[in-house]
């Protein structure tokens, strides 16, 4: 049982691991419910379970954890939603010679295991189910689920009026609806049981960087020359210029940043800025935080595009077709509001919608918010578990921004800098704690480095 990590599979993908593990579905489900029956133990620590088993092989689990955990002393009960639907599933009942009780009337415990519905849901839950579902959860002191909370849409990550748990048991691999919203609020803490499926997929889950420290023949232009251009609003440029200079670049400049600065940011105004943007040591460019929309920020925001250096846009110079495959390393930073007002409401879930958007731009796109996606033109997708909620306060994008300008210029490829941005951001609010504010994330940056 490992925290959430690796490939994030679909169901489709998942189903298609299995059949070519070339290990036989009885053998991964004995596996499966083993993995369950063994977190059962641990996080129920022997207080009474109640396992709910659905029609499927999500119920062939919670059966065949059943048997385990009755042998080893539990007292354990189950209630089902009906007979199994699956031969897999109605041979794991066979095997279990205790009673079988019925969903509606169940007595609640402190365990609850919910092994109604896994990868196979498809629609949302009926409230013959969903009613005792939630009244047992709620009357229970833990909540365990079998691969996915009974009732969330394993592809897209949406509420199909899914029980919350404690802890999730994902099998073989994660799938979106761990990491999306809001699905992924549902799941409590992911674990994931390898049960011997080998998956591989494009789409994987934010893993922390490899951040090489200095060494003896770097100095501050091989770590990286960043530049951040600020506008009308100078906080936020300020914010994304220090968030660079924590988070491991050489040498920042501000272009037309004023106000509180740390002295190691050099200075200069905005007419310097196709001068500088000419130096041939320039590493990346962060604009867009406070720039504002005048006629002159978008001058400006045309003169970084048009430039040969690698370039995260954010805030202000967000808009519609702004990026068409510059030929450069190019990121994207925005929020849900500034993705729709560049790309539309769109189909699909977010991961859908955000590797459309990368395709169509041609640029690395971070689509921020409680569940970050990370996608780059040609597939490629990253899948960020939950940050501390405390980033919802103004400027932490900022300081977002600034530190993947830093990534960039220690010469990351766009998607792996990306990543590293979102995983430092992440770690320096957890390391914040309650009650931060964008400026406490600059102090924290150099001890996640
Ligand atoms: N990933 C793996 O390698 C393994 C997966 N296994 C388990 O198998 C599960 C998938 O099994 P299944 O494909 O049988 O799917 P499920 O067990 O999720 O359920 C499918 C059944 O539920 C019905 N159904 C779907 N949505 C419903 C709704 N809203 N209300 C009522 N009924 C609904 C379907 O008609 C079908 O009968 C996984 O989640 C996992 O728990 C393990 O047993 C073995 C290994
Ligand atoms: N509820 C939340 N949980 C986790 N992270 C969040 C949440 N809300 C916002 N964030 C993160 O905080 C940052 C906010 O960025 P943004 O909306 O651009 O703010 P600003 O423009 O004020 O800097 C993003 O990195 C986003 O992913
Ligand atoms: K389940």
């Amino acid at each position: 049982m490992i925290p959430v990590s690796g490939c994030v599979l679909t169901a489709a993908q998942m189903h298609d691991a299995e059949i070519a593990s070339g290990i036989s579905l009885q053998k991964l489900m004995d596996r499966a419910g083993c993995a369950l029956a063994e977190a059962v133990w641990r996080f129920g620590s022997g207080r009474p379970a109640l396992i709910l088993c659905g029609p499927g092989n999500n119920g062939g689990d919670g059966y065949i954890a059943a048997r385990l955990l009755a042998a080893w002393g539990v007292d354990v009960s189950i209630a089902a939603s009906g007979f199994p639907k699956t031969e897999l599933a109605v041979a794991a009942r066979a095997a279990w010679d205790g009673l079988v009780g019925n969903l509606a009337n169940a007595q609640s415990s402190p365990v609850l295991v919910d092994a109604l519905f896994g990868t196979g849901l498809t629609r949302e839950l009926p409230a013959e189910i969903a009613k005792p579902l939630h009244r047992l959860a709620n009357a229970a002191e833990i909540v365990i689920a079998a691969d996915l909370p009974s009732g969330v849409g394993t592809d897209d990550g949406r509420d199909y009026g899914a029980a919350r748990a404690d802890i999730t048991l994902a099998f073989a691999a994660a799938k979106p609806a761990h990491l999306l919203q809001p699905a992924a609020s549902l799941c409590g803490k992911v674990r994931i049981a390898h049960i011997g499926v080998e998956c591989v997929a494009n789409v994987s889950v934010l893993a922390r960087p490899h951040l090489a420290q200095p060494g003896p023949t770097d100095h501050k232009y091989t770590r990286g020359m960043v530049i951040v251009v600020g506008g009308t609003m100078p906080g936020a440029a300020a914010l994304s210029a220090t968030a660079a200079a924590r988070s491991g670049a050489g040498y920042v400049v501000g272009i037309g940043v004023t106000g509180d600065l740390p002295h190691a940011i050099v200075r200069r105004d905005h007419d310097e800025l196709a001068n500088t943007l000419d130096d041939p040591r320039v590493r990346a460019v962060v604009i867009g935080p406070g720039l504002g929309r005048s006629d002159r920020a978008r001058e400006m925001v045309d003169l970084a595009i048009a430039s040969p250096c690698p370039l995260v846009l954010d805030g202000d110079a967000l808009a519609p077709n702004v990026v068409n495959d510059r030929p450069a390393p190019t990121i994207l930073t925005p929020h849900a509001g500034e993705f729709t007002r560049m790309f539309g409401d769109g189909d699909g879930s977010k991961l859908d919608r955000t590797r459309a958007a990368a395709d169509h731009c041609g640029a690395t796109i971070i689509f921020k918010g409680a569940d970050t996606v990370i996608a780059s033109p040609g597939g490629r997708a990253t899948l960020c578990p939950p940050a501390s909620a405390w980033l919802s306060t103004a400027g932490t994008g900022d300081v977002l921004a600034g530190i993947a300008g830093a990534m960039l210029a220690r010469g990351f490829a766009p998607h792996d800098a990306a990543c590293a941005a979102v995983w430092l951001h992440s770690e320096a609010a957890r390391l914040a704690g309650s009650g931060m504010i964008a400026d406490d994330l600059l102090t924290q940056l150099p001890r996640c480095l």
